[in-house]
Order: structure tokens, then sequence, then C-alpha cells
């Protein structure tokens, strides 16, 4: 969370002329409602079954640039199938710039359960590696602003053709 995949994503969907998905706003249509009220209604579990139906729908379009939630990776099936269908990209942010950048922000019901800074301390210590796992590119975030990190992407995915 906050580690900038939705805004980034969308950038770089746009500079690419292609298509960008963010599994959060693919969720919430299909709900009619926010996410926080998801969790409120089916708990953590219930909005993990939707997010693991929205990756496996999404991962099998041509060309699109998916958003996940920063969650979507602790379910080993979403871990398959971003790998095996995917270019997976980490961007990579530490605990302290992830709390600086979901400050104040609404939306995020993991983090209204104490201390945000704690929480996310610890959702990174167990997420850090399983987003490793699948990588094929770990971007630093923690310097570049959002046209910076797109300009950086795109030289990678270009370097890498
Ligand atoms: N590299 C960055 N530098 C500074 N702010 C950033 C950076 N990436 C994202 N942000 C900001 O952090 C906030 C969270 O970004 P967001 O795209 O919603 O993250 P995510 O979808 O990974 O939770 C937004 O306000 C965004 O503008
Ligand atoms: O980290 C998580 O478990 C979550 C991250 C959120 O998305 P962002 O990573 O875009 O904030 C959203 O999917 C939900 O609140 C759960
Ligand atoms: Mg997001």
């Amino acid at each position: 969370m906050g580690a900038g995949k939705s805004t980034v994503g969308k950038l770089l969907a746009k500079k690419l002329d292609r298509r960008f998905l963010d599994a959060d706003h693919v969720i919430e249509e299909r709900c009619g409602v926010k996410i926080p009220i998801i969790f409120e209604m089916e708990g953590e579990a219930g909005f993990r079954k939707r997010e693991a139906q929205v990756i496996n729908e999404l991962t099998n379009e041509q060309d699109l640039i998916l958003a996940t939630g920063g969650g979507a990776v602790l379910f080993p099936e979403n871990r398959r199938l971003l790998s095996e269908r995917g270019t997976v990209i980490y961007l990579h942010a530490n605990p302290t710039e992830l709390w600086h950048r979901t400050k104040g922000s609404e939306g995020r019901p993991l983090l209204k359960n104490g201390d945000p800074k704690k929480i996310l301390e610890n959702l990174y210590t167990i997420r850090d590696p399983l987003y490793r796992e699948i990588a094929d590119y770990v971007i630093e975030t923690g310097k570049p602003s959002v046209n910076q990190l797109v300009h950086i992407l795109i030289t990678q995915l270009e370097l890498s053709a």
C-alpha cells in the first residue's frame, strides 16, 4: 500500500498507449461499493476471494497493464497467475515511505486497526519476500518521482525487449 502501483501503472499505460486496469477499481465497480464497505460486510476473506477472481480474469487479457492491490501476492494462486501470465514489476518502498504516502488517505481498511506505521512494517516483512519471489523487475521508488519512475520502467522494459 502506497508503493505507487495505481498512480505509476496508470501513467505507464498512458505513455505506452496500453489499456490500464486497477484490480481494486474493478472490484469496486462490480460490487457497487468502495473497498472499506466490502471489508465491513465480508471481511478481508471476502475481499480476497473477489480479488482472486479478478486477477484470474484479468491476467488472461493481452497487453493490459494491471495494478493489483497490495495484498494480492498473499495467495499462492495469485502469485502463480501473475508470474506465469504477466511481467511482474515490484515497486519497492520501505515502510516509512509507505507510511508517508498513505498517511491521511481514506480507503485502506487494513490501516485502520492500530498504528498504521506498525501495520505497514508488519505487512512489509510478510510481503516483501513474496513480491521478490515473482518480480521480473524490482524498482526502487524511494527517490524518483512518479514521472521519473515511468521513464525508468520504460527504459528497463525496452532494454529487455
Ligand atoms: N515515487 C513516488 N514519489 C512520491 N509519491 C508517490 C510516489 N509513488 C506514489 N506516490 C504517491 O503515493 C500515494 C499512493 O500511491 P498509490 O498509487 O495509490 O499506491 P498503491 O496503489 O501502490 O497503494 C499517492 O498519493 C501517490 O501520488
Ligand atoms: O495491501 C492490502 O492488503 C490492500 C491494499 C489496497 O490496495 P493498494 O495497495 O492499492 O493500496 C486494497 O487492495 C485493499 O485495501 C487491501
Ligand atoms: Mg492502488
